[in-house]
């Protein structure tokens, strides 16, 4: 078994905001040749009525008279003209349209897709300390969102949650699932089951879900309620469970916060102590009497600031439209008796590219301004990464440092020894970059770059250094990310070994 870091998948939706908008064209390409379909079928119901008129005319002359004329009519017309009629009623319709649905069926959303959305929005649920209740409504973390969710959304999360065996949340989603149906109109029950929704299906899972809580009464409630038989058959395992002395071992509803979770929240303790101080940096390079940099400090160990303004709007755009059409999900790949298989890295729900610092103007000007802010030596250093976050996208607490003492020294340039994080969008809500070691979040701000230094002054990995990005609730995130190499900065760093 072996892991390695590739880009086996192209396609990934979930996983990129800026992927969705290639499916926003897709879709509306897919309704239109669905409105089309629906077009030519109904020239051809008109062309077909119009025969059928014609043909009950000669009905009327067949039962007039008994005249020979009459059947010669009646001859050549059953002869020939049904036949035709029959030709035209075989004839195949909206060929192209079907065709067209059929071969764009490899590009349609996955089931990883499915799956990695769904369970972004049950990490935004637990991240943001959410109701199921409420986020159907559009209502999350206190701001109302034009968005609802409809039954069959609902139950797809529900799902993917009770895969994961967290029957708890499962089966909240699910009860949500059916009060959406109970409300919902006849028609659209009718269009649910048209799309291969069964509200039994979900009674099902959702008493299954019961049953891992122990929680029997409303099993058996749910059962009486649903009239399908093989959900009545439930009923003597919900019996037996009941009677019998052994219970499951019981998740708990509502763990503590952790810190995690209160700090991604904006409720930090102390947070603001560590904004030290704001002062316009002029020194670092001359050119910067003239433009200085805004900088905010915001750790002194390690060191951390916060730029303001160092790329600009139209720098962001530039690189996020050259980049769009190469942003892939970096999955991981599992090398298992020589198969090959993506799985779905959960901790890190992006898709991103790498870009040279002499891939275009752009990134030459930024690749000298990091080195004029940072003071740190450009030469030999690594290349940037330009990410792009998902549905509910995060990025799982992490050093950039490596942690193996072995893996810098297999590295051209050693270990990491500064991470600047530069931000191309704002991001309305959720997002922040989090320090949870050191009470520190940052919400994305376009123009933003943050630095920190990944070693301590004996070049070693700093463990407060730990580091998240939030769930994102709404917008999306954008950030450029360069790893300074420890190697070449002996005369700008020096280290006291
Ligand atoms: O996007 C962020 O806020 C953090 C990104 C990050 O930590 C990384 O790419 O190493
Ligand atoms: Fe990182």
């Amino acid at each position: 078994l072996k892991l390695e870091e590739s880009e086996v998948v192209d396609q990934f939706y979930s996983t990129s905001i800026v992927s969705m908008e290639d499916l926003l064209e897709f879709h509306a390409d897919l309704l239109f040749q669905l409105n089309s379909y629906i077009d030519v079928l109904r020239a051809r119901m008109k062309l077909i009525r119009r025969i059928a008129d014609y043909m009950m005319e000669h009905d009327h002359i067949v039962n007039l008279e008994d005249h020979s004329l009459n059947y010669f009519h009646l001859v050549r017309h059953m002869h020939k003209d049904w036949a035709h009629v029959l030709e035209l009623m075989e004839q195949p319709l909206g060929r192209s349209q079907l065709l067209f649905l059929k071969e764009s069926r490899p590009h349609y959303p996955s089931a990883w897709d499915l799956e990695e959305g769904s369970l972004g929005i049950h990490r935004m649920q637990k991240t943001y300390q959410l109701q199921p209740k409420d986020m159907v409504r559009g209502l999350l973390d206190g701001v109302h969102h034009g968005t609802r969710f409809s039954t069959l959304e609902c139950f797809t999360v529900a799902r993917a949650i009770y895969k994961k065996h967290r029957y708890h949340d499962a089966v909240t989603w699910l009860e949500e699932t059916l009060s959406l149906y109970d409300q919902a109109s006849e028609q659209t029950k009718e269009n649910y089951q048209i799309l291969g929704f069964d509200v039994s299906q979900a009674n099902n899972l959702y008493i299954k879900g019961l049953m891992h809580l122990n929680r029997y009464k409303d099993a058996l409630k749910a059962i009486d309620r649903d009239p399908k038989p093989y959900l009545r058959r439930l009923r003597d395992r919900v019996e037996m469970r009941m009677m019998s002395t052994i219970d499951l071992p019981l998740e708990k509803p509502n763990p503590p916060l952790t810190g995690l979770q209160l700090c991604c929240r904006g409720g930090c303790p102390y947070r603001d102590m560590h904004r030290l101080t704001c002062s316009y940096n002029t020194t670092a390079a001359p050119f910067l009497r003239l433009a200085p940099f805004k900088t905010e400090i915001l750790s002194l160990s390690p060191y951390m600031v916060l730029y303001h303004d160092v790329i600009t709007p139209l720098e962001s755009l530039t690189l996020k439209n050259l980049s769009k059409p190469h942003m892939k999900r970096r999955a991981m790949v599992m090398v298992n008796n020589l198969k090959v298989r993506p799985f779905i890295d959960s901790g890190r729900t992006s898709n991103s590219v790498w870009l040279a610092s002499h891939e275009n103007a752009v990134m030459e000007r930024l690749e000298r301004r990091v080195g004029v802010m940072t003071n740190f030596e450009m030469e030999n250093s690594e290349v940037y990464q330009l990410i792009n976050y998902g549905i509910g996208g995060h990025y799982k607490p992490h050093t950039d440092h490596f942690e193996t003492p072995q893996a810098p020294e297999h590295r051209g340039g050693g270990d990491r020894i500064a991470t600047v994080l530069f931000y191309l969008s704002d991001v309305p809500q959720g997002g922040a970059t989090l320090f949870p070691r050191l009470n520190i979040s940052v919400q994305p701000r376009q123009g933003d770059a943050l630095l920190w230094y990944n070693l301590n002054d004996r070049g070693q990995g700093e463990i407060g250094t730990v580091h998240t990005s939030c769930p994102i609730i709404k917008g999306s995130k954008w950030a450029l990310v360069k790893w300074i190499d420890e190697l070449s900065q002996p005369f700008r760093r020096p280290c006291n070994r």
